[in-house]
């Protein structure tokens, strides 16, 4: 397989929607097989059915060039300004969703979506509008375009900076009023001041190299910044506390997380340089707006240019936005015609790419598993899938599934060897059978941990060459029952084993028996005494039910001992046929089991 889908590989086929690197291929929601209402609606849902495309979803304005590209691949619908109810039923006949800030991706939107949203695309940087919590319960890829507008954002931040400082705004609604106020707008000057850029990412970065060139002594509070990235702009990092108290003007550039959440409150502001200088061009939320008043009131912030509100758009009596002392912008940060082109060319790949199966860059609820390794690990991702659907098939009913135990054994060195994929197919495999959710790289590990599943991960480090990324694969469960006793290894736990051989996923081991039966079709396995003439009996039994026998090995502890036959069937045999084998007298356990 040259080119891999992580859809394709993640989700089943009888799942409502199957992606495929090459062509969309849609199956089709209940509903939408079975109207209820006649007539019209049933002409809309057959027409549906009957486009191959995705549907993507732009709610918000988008540039040109991103629509365009959005509709080479798909069906597109520009609904702006839709209300939440609105958003909820839409959702549902939709594959993609492209947003800016201004529409909130609530858990809501995501049940509504009834699975078929696969992605959601922000056309910019924060994601703080989006349920990513929901979006991975669901399943839901989230991508964003996380370079496009710092540029804009940077520019703006620096806009509102200068702005502020000589009262340009407040100067020019003076002069439209018919006024000329001279002494009334006397400013401060930027040159030589303390800038505290709070959030050393890529905005402020940029943020603090411009105003290093309008000759401020920049300084940033960033706790996760590197330090080398800090030198290269010649930027001091401090403490927030040193922050607070050094600085003439403190400019924004965070993201909204629980952890930034009102960090600048009143008890921030009882810290910093009375007369200081705010501006925010991150979040609202960054800043307790009422603390903010407050601090504007009295004297102790001289002045705020504010791009951003905890509220968007804010009350119409919004204080903050009235006071004299505040400049304010609609949320105009990324709002350049530069950066709209880019941004939406970069979210409208991101949005194709996802829904043809590839590999998301901007990822931001997935771990990122890059090209080359996927492709290296794609039929090791079906093996494991199949290993998870064959472990879980032998655990005797009534035996909930708690602990796996993978076992992966590879000649590379353990950094070497990203299993974040196949972990995520084990899962799959072990949880989809037995339940309604689907599991796939974005939301694996959030399923079993809600499903109270512990699946702990081993290497085995091989001598050879590491040419081969594993040589096989164990999963094991423990403390459950097996339906098949022989399936239970020495060490207790329900173990199967498999490689991949030629391409194709091979099961090698089952309990402590060695065998060697392609997965494909279904199998079965089945324990007897070693002795002449039982595989002819199973054959003939199979042969007359036209069940085909792709595969059969045996595997045997000593000759005329126990051994265990496992056989790979076309087709499923009948519960007679399988009660005639069960019926051969050499026969001591047999179970069937489907991939
Ligand atoms: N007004 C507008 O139109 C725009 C606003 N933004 C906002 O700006 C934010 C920053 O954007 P980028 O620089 O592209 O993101 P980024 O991820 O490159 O930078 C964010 C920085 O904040 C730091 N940070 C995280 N927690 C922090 C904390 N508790 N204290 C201090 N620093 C902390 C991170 O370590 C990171 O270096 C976005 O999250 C978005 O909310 C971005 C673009 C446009
Ligand atoms: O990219 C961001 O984080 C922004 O805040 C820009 O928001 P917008 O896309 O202009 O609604």
């Amino acid at each position: 397989m040259s080119t891999v889908s992580l859809w394709n590989l993640a989700l089943s086929p009888n799942k409502r929607i199957c992606l495929s690197p090459l062509s969309w291929r849609p199956s089709f929601p209940s509903h939408a097989m079975f109207p209820r209402r006649q007539n019209t609606k049933t002409v809309v849902v057959l027409v549906r059915m009957l486009d191959s495309k995705p549907t993507v979803l732009v709610a918000e304005k988008l540039g040109d060039a991103g629509i365009q590209l959005l509709k080479t691949f798909a069906n597109v619908d520009c609904s702006y300004n839709l209300s939440p109810e609105e958003l909820c039923t839409k959702i549902s006949l939709c594959d993609a969703l492209i947003v800016r800030s201004g529409t909130k991706v609530t858990r809501e939107v995501f049940e509504s979506s009834m699975g078929r949203l696969k992605v959601v695309g922000r056309a910019g940087v924060g994601i703080d509008n989006v349920d990513l919590s929901a979006a991975t319960e669901h399943g839901c890829l989230v991508v964003n375009a996380p370079t496009a507008n710092t540029i804009a954002a940077a520019e703006h931040g620096i806009a509102l900076l200068t702005a502020m400082a000589r009262n340009v705004s407040q100067a020019d609604a003076s002069m439209k009023a018919g006024k000329w106020q001279r002494n009334k707008y006397v400013g401060v000057s930027l040159v030589g001041k303390t800038l505290a850029v709070m959030g050393f990412g890529k905005v402020g970065s940029e943020v603090a190299r411009r105003a290093k060139g309008l000759g401020m002594n920049v300084i940033a509070h960033d706790p996760y910044a590197p330090a080398d990235r800090a030198r290269a702009v010649g930027v001091e990092l401090v403490n927030f506390e040193e922050a607070l108290l050094t600085a003439d003007f403190i400019s924004m550039h965070m993201p909204l997380t629980p952890a930034t959440s009102k960090m600048f409150n009143d008890e921030a502001f009882s810290r910093v340089k009375r007369g200081v200088r705010i501006v925010n061009v991150a979040r609202g939320g960054v800043i307790d707006e009422e603390a903010l008043l407050r601090a504007l009131d009295s004297g102790i912030v001289a002045q705020a240019a504010l791009d951003v509100f905890t509220e968007e758009p804010p009350p119409k009596e919004n204080k903050l936005v009235r006071h004299e002392n505040v400049t304010v912008t609609p949320h105009l940060g990324a709002s350049t015609t530069e950066a709209q082109e880019v941004v939406a060319l970069e979210i409208a790949e991101a949005v194709v790419g996802a829904l043809k199966g590839e590999l998301a860059a901007t990822a931001v609820n997935a771990p990122m598993v890059p090209p080359q390794v996927m492709s290296e690990l794609a039929p090791f991702v079906s093996l494991t899938e199949k290993l998870g659907r064959l472990a879980l098939q032998l655990v005797a009913g009534g035996s909930g599934v708690k602990f796996v135990k993978v076992t992966y054994a590879s000649a590379r060195g353990r950094d070497d060897l990203d299993t974040r994929l196949l972990r995520a197919m084990i899962t799959k495999g072990l949880i989809e059978p037995i339940s309604s959710v689907f599991v796939n790289l974005v939301n694996a590990d959030f399923t079993a941990k809600q499903r109270g599943l512990r699946l702990t991960e081993e290497r085995i480090v091989l001598d050879g060459s590491p040419e081969n990324p594993l040589e096989f694969i164990q999963v094991q469960i423990a403390n459950v029952e097996s339906k098949f006793a022989s399936a239970i290894s020495e060490s207790g736990e329900i173990t199967v084993e498999g490689r991949v051989k030629d391409g194709k996923p091979h099961l090698t081991k089952v309990g402590s028996f060695d065998v060697d039966v392609s997965l494909e079709g279904g199998l079965i396995l089945c324990r007897q005494i070693d002795q002449p003439g039982i595989i002819g009996s199973v054959g003939s039994i199979l042969g007359e039910e036209n069940v085909n026998v792709n595969f059969m090995s045996v595997g045997r502890i000593a000759p005329r001992k126990q051994a265990v036959m496992t056989i790979g069937v076309d087709e499923e045999p009948s519960r007679d046929a399988l009660k005639k084998i069960g019926e051969i007298p050499a026969v001591e356990e047999f179970v069937f089991l489907k991939l």
